[in-house]
């Protein structure tokens, strides 16, 4: 078995789940947070800030790795654990979502996808089998299957054509799959915001047995109110001994409302995208450093984070280094953003042990986003 997933508890105030993720590079406590580190790397981070900042696990990418350096440059080196520097668990998503979002002319059939690539132009394909043979090369602890991603909006006929294909997709990726004891394969929830599509897709993929779920298609657009319902009614079809993935999300309430509604890993580049221009997540909320009313303010980002920013650097400095585009300005504020939706995931965990999540959901709410929600 490439991996064991360990319900340890099931919060009494919510639905929120504790649990262990056990993998051949460690040990996963969940729900978790999974920095995204695209292209091999987390974006200005090495792999010892991570670590110390209690990273678990990190994500990467099918596609982009496909296109640059190569699938078969980083099983060269040994695969991406090797290739990056990074020895605890990795999990790479499958590049059908790239795929669509990133490349141009871009047509799909039952085989798979041909696009041209967006670095070079070049005519390329990704189908289930490339899928698996790309994360078989890249060796990640944690592969997804090929799936479409279908838009949002999209019409009821243009959703259960694509969920029925990705099904399809998913069973020739279980056969294509080459390692299964060392890597675990994740089935894609389909079926955008229709019930019985969504119940259809669940119970198709549930039918094949995989040893984790992803639900994708959501944080594609739609509202977050429709993203918790499609949670509410999708989360109970899937089994509670697997561990259940909520690809692209996300922001802080997302994350605690996608907890409280049984999800036990999340991914997003909310954190490391917005660090870049300048805008950070703290206690109170979003701050934006690089305002101007900032400019002779020498309190940390955040008064109440511990990080190593927040513990030697001022909004002032910071705000100085963005402003004029220095690399330690972008490294600081992706350091603290990261460190606080990982701190953020801990004090999830915390409460649903003491089964006080909604307390916590409130509490954090109210202080984030400055309303009683
Ligand atoms: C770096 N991230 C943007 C990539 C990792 S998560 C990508 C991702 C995000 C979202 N929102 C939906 C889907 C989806 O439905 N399928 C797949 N394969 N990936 C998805």
């Amino acid at each position: 078995m490439a991996i064991r997933y360990e319900l340890l508890k099931t919060c009494h105030q919510t639905g929120a789940r504790l649990g262990r993720l056990h993998t051949p590079h460690g040990i996963v406590e969940t729900p978790a947070f999974m920095p995204v580190g695209t292209l091999a790397t987390v974006k200005a981070m090495s792999p010892e800030e991570l670590e110390e900042m209690d990273a678990q696990i990190i994500l990467s990418n099918t596609y982009h790795l496909f296109l640059r350096p190569g699938h078969e440059v980083v099983a060269a080196a040994g695969g991406l654990h090797r290739f990056m520097h990074w020895n605890r668990p990795i999990l790479t998503d499958s590049g059908g979502f790239q795929v669509f979002s990133l490349s141009k002319l871009r047509h799909i059939t039952e085989d798979g996808v041909t696009f041209r690539s967006h670095i070079s132009g070049e005519p390329l394909f990704i189908g289930p089998e490339k899928a698996m043979e790309i994360q078989n090369a890249l060796g990640s602890d944690i592969i997804m299957a090929f799936d479409e991603c279908a838009p949002y909006p999209a019409e009821r006929e243009y959703v259960e054509t694509s969920l029925e294909r990705t099904t399809r997709w998913a069973e020739r990726c279980l056969k294509a799959h080459k390692r299964p004891d060392e890597q675990a394969l994740f089935g894609i929830v389909q079926g955008g915001v229709y019930r019985d599509l969504r119940e259809r897709s669940a119970r198709s993929l549930t039918a094949l047995d995989f040893p984790g779920y992803a639900i994708g298609g959501l944080s594609v657009g739609e509202p977050k109110e429709i993203m918790y319902d499609v949670l509410e009614y999708t989360v109970p079809l899937l089994p509670d001994t697997k561990p259940r993935y909520l690809m692209g999300v996300g922001s802080p309430d997302a994350l605690v409302e996608g907890a409280v509604r049984g999800i036990d890993m999340f991914d997003c580049v909310l954190p490391t995208r917005i660090a870049r221009n300048g805008t950070t997540m703290t206690s109170r909320g979003r701050l934006v450093v690089r305002n101007a009313k900032y400019a002779r303010d020498f309190s940390p980002l955040d008064p109440a984070c511990d990080c190593y920013t927040c513990r030697n650097y001022t909004r002032a400095y910071i705000r100085h280094l963005i402003k004029s585009d220095e690399i330690l300005g972008l490294r600081l504020t992706t350091y603290h953003n990261l460190y606080f939706l990982l701190r953020l995931m801990e004090n999830v965990r915390q409460a649903i042990r003491e089964d006080r999540l909604r307390n916590f959901r409130d509490e954090f709410f109210a202080q984030y986003y400055g309303q009683n929600s």
